[in-house]
């Protein structure tokens, strides 16, 4: 895992863990005894750490934070590179992420070459650096520049940590020459003040306003995530106490963020988004298609989603032709994508390089003829169908025989586009704002608002949601993706469903019909585009919304209308309801065999929805909640809101069998995941607060190896306490009602605060398991 090898008068220690050179227990131990072995060899002048293949480590191994942890730990071995009496210097290339700069950091040099990145991605994954990161980057950078890539977690240029003085030397051409001679070059010089755990952090005078703002951004920010809070915290011990105060204080916050459900749910999403890549179906997998190669492409329709469309293919660099039916609307489309490029790049989302290529990437036309030799078209023209289908006829004859012909549709029948080539013809649903959201996909997604008309106030349901973590409340969405396009919508689908909608409809193809959206649409109230939807915004296309008495006037109105009672409805009910209606569907959605894996539909959500990571997604957070008690809540709603005619049929099979919504899973209890927590109460006395994960992993959907808490399906939590002293013996007892397993805590002792990520495993046929915590006087409680 650490080839060693001695070039000269240098040690070199290459870290061989492909693909990314994670810090494994393997990996940190060969790093030590290298260390080890060079400072012993009088031959050796210098040491060099670096990573073979593409990249330096790319930080921990994350597939071990589920397990119990193994000696050494990273920040010991880091502590044996820095006590080292030759200089040992990082030479970086890839991305030298997490534990992988945390190492480079007790190296005494860092050098890189120019591709190089670096950065604390911790963050993302619901963590912090443990080891040492969150002390020693702001003794190198200062607090502003350290508490930006730690609380972000982004990835830092070469050229950019040159700047910040995290890198000392950026090299041309093959790095471990350069390593070498740069390690020679620095033989000899004193090695004390290279050692970061003496120094100061620079402007400590200031540490109070900086951290205080830190924290008042990442709450502003990050609106329900802990780790970007206790980032900062951890950030500021690094002034306020000594070296090994901070490295404890840190050690301290990163197990207690370790051991939470929200590091779970974002290690869950992060392995989930690379499991989704491998997809298979039943005509194909990523194994044996072959993507289709696309040069030049085509957009029809310059409205919000076409222009949205037209500057996400222009961002990845490809040609597009823009159509539109006549000169006003092609040279407003033209506006707006100059307008939405220049955002991207203020916001650093796209590189100005990019943009001023996409000036000469894209090519406005009014004339079909143009389309002929491109490689995929994509329209995005008003939700009509008989506009629609006109629109692939002409396609169909114009366009090559090879091109893909896809509509941005959300809702329409893709087989009712009638072309000589159904095979190329696609459904590529953009989520909006098109340019920003990372997810292209056919789904159907369950539909909001519901609510509003019981009573729910649009703004209140907005803030409830985005305090949650979500970026933007559901109405907000409504509004950026236009009022009128909904309306659009359900106009086509009644009509495809034979019927009109009127002012009194209340069900639409057996579907509870909401008219909420139909009177501001009347209005002309059709969303950010004309200044006024929900929401009021300071100008058409405008971005700062406010909340506007007069469509509070229109929504009570139409409940006049309806004879609607108005109801208060409360910040749990507006959660469960949203989220519990989106967790059936994505149930109904892998019952129907749309998608083969929960990990799917939370991705979708991750990207389409931009779901708070530190949920995990819908099934994830599903899971978390137990997939019985959320079953439960969704008959409670469809009982009590006789309204709702929505097709339950899979809830009440579900209801009826005695295993409810785990007759999904039916291969159950592989693995228990448990983590106890415990607090002294003054007196001797230890609580012991136990969580245990049950894990019903299945064989039929959960591919995924079970090797984290990520990939545990079914949860029954059963939370147990218990007062115990000293080294008592505890057992931790299962049974699903006929028979019984006991397992031995011989791990636990009085000073072990956390004691987590005890895995077990059990019988196959279990379902339901009670758990009870037992000592040396018997039960305790359940
Ligand atoms: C004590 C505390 C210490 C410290 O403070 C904590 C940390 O360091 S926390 C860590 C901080 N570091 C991070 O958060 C960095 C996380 N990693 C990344 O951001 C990207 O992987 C990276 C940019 C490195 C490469 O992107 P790319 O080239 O598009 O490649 P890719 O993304 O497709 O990955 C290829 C394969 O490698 C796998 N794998 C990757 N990383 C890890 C890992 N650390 N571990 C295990 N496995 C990992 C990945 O699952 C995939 O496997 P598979 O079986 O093929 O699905």
């Amino acid at each position: 895992m650490v080839d060693y090898s001695v070039k000269g008068q240098v040690a070199l220690l290459e870290v061989n863990n492909p693909p990314v050179n994670a810090l494994s227990t393997a990996v940190r131990t060969g790093l030590r005894d290298g260390i080890a072995k060079a400072s012993k060899d009088p031959k050796v002048k210098a040491i060099i750490i670096c990573g073979k293949g593409q990249t330096f480590p790319a930080g921990a191994d994350i597939r071990e934070f589920g397990q119990p942890p193994r000696a050494p730990w990273l920040i010991e071995v880091g502590d044996s590179i820095e006590a080292s009496l030759k200089p040992v210097v990082a030479a970086i290339h890839g991305t030298c992420l997490g534990g992988g700069l945390e190492v480079s950091l007790f190296c005494h040099y860092r050098i890189a070459v120019k591709s190089a990145r670096v950065g604390f991605p911790e963050v993302n994954l619901g963590l912090l650096p443990g080891a040492a990161g969150t002390q020693r980057l702001p003794r190198l950078v200062g607090l502003p520049v350290a508490l930006d890539m730690i609380t972000s977690g982004r990835h830092v240029t070469a050229l950019d940590a040159k700047k910040y003085g995290i890198l000392d030397e950026l090299v041309a051409g093959d790095l471990i020459n350069a390593a070498i001679k740069y390690a020679m070059s620095v033989v000899g010089k004193p090695l004390m003040e290279r050692r970061l755990r003496y120094k100061q952090v620079p402007g400590a005078d200031k540490a109070r306003e900086v951290c205080e703002a830190a924290m008042a951004q990442v709450k502003r920010k990050y609106k329900g995530y802990e780790a970007p809070v206790e980032c900062v915290r951890a950030v500021r011990a690094s002034v306020d106490l000594p070296y090994a105060d901070g490295i404890r204080m840190e050690s301290e916050l990163f197990k207690q963020l370790n051991a939470s459900g929200q590091a779970r749910a974002q290690q869950y999403a992060f392995f989930a988004e690379r499991t989704v890549s491998r997809w298979s179906m039943p005509n194909g997998s990523y194994r044996t298609a072959k993507a289709l190669p696309v040069k030049t492409t085509a957009v029809l329709g310059a409205g919000t989603m076409g222009t949205g469309i037209a500057v996400c293919l222009l961002s990845a660099g490809l040609p597009v032709i823009l159509l539109e039916q006549n000169e006003k609307l092609l040279q407003n489309g033209l506006r707006t994508i100059k307008a939405l490029m220049e955002g991207s790049v203020k916001l650093g989302k796209v590189p100005m390089e990019v943009a001023q290529k996409a000036t000469t990437l894209l090519k406005p036309t009014l004339n079909y003829e143009d389309l002929k030799d491109v490689d995929l078209v994509i329209e995005a023209v008003f939700e009509n169908l008989k506009l629609k289908r006109e629109v692939f006829g002409k396609l169909d004859k114009i366009c090559k025989p090879s091109a893909l012909l896809c509509s941005n549709t959300s809702t329409l029948d893709i087989d009712l586009a009638a072309t000589s080539r159904p095979d190329k013809v696609a459904g590529m649903h953009f989520f909006a704002p098109a340019y920003h959201m990372r997810l292209l996909e056919n789904i159907y997604g369950t539909k909001t608002s519901f609510m509003v008309e019981e009573g729910a106030n649009p703004y209140e349901i907005d803030q409830i949601m985005e305090d949650l973590g979500m970026p933007m409340g559901p109405f907000k969405v409504r509004d950026l993706s236009g009022i009128d396009i909904g309306w659009r919508i359900t106009q086509e689908v009644a009509k495809s469903l034979g019927t009109t909608i009127t002012k009194e409809t209340k069900y639409l193809g057996g579907e509870r019909y909401c008219g909420i959206g139909d009177d501001l649409y009347e209005k002309g109230r059709h969303g950010r585009k004309t200044g006024l939807g929900f929401y009021k915004y300071e100008k058409k296309g405008g971005k700062i919304s406010t909340p506007d008495p007069d469509a509070l006037d229109i929504i009570e109105a139409y409940r006049q209308r309806r004879g609607i009672v108005k109801c208060k409805i409360s910040s749990q009910e507006v959660i469960e309801r949203q989220m519990y209606s989106s967790i059936n569907e994505g149930f109904k959605i892998l019952e129907e065999g749309i998608c083969t894996r929960p990990e799917d539909i939370d991705i979708s959500w991750l990207y389409g929805f931009t779901f708070p990571k530190y949920l995990g997604g819908p099934m994830f957070y599903a899971s978390r909640i137990g997939l019985q008690k959320v079953y439960e809540r969704i008959c409670y709603y469809h009982e009590n809101f006789p309204l709702k005619q929505r097709d339950c049929k899979d809830l009440r099979r579900r209801g009826s069998s005695t295993s409810g919504v785990y007759t999904m899973y039916p291969a159950l209890g592989v693995v228990i995941n448990s983590y106890c927590d415990m607090t002294t109460d003054g007196g001797g006395w230890t609580w012991v607060f136990w969580e245990v994960a049950v894990d019903a992993a299945t064989r039929c959907c959960w591919r995924s190896p079970p090797f984290f808490y990520g990939y545990v399906e079914v949860y029954g939590y059963v939370e147990v306490c218990r007062l115990c002293r000293g080294n008592d013996n505890l057992h931790l007892l299962l049974s699903n009602g006929e028979s019984e397993m006991r397992f031995d805590m011989e791990d636990f002792n009085n000073n072990t605060r956390y004691l987590q990520y005890t895995t077990f495993t059990v019988g196959n046929e279990t379902s339901r398991y009670l758990a009870t915590l037992s000592g040396p006087s018997g039960n305790v409680g359940t």
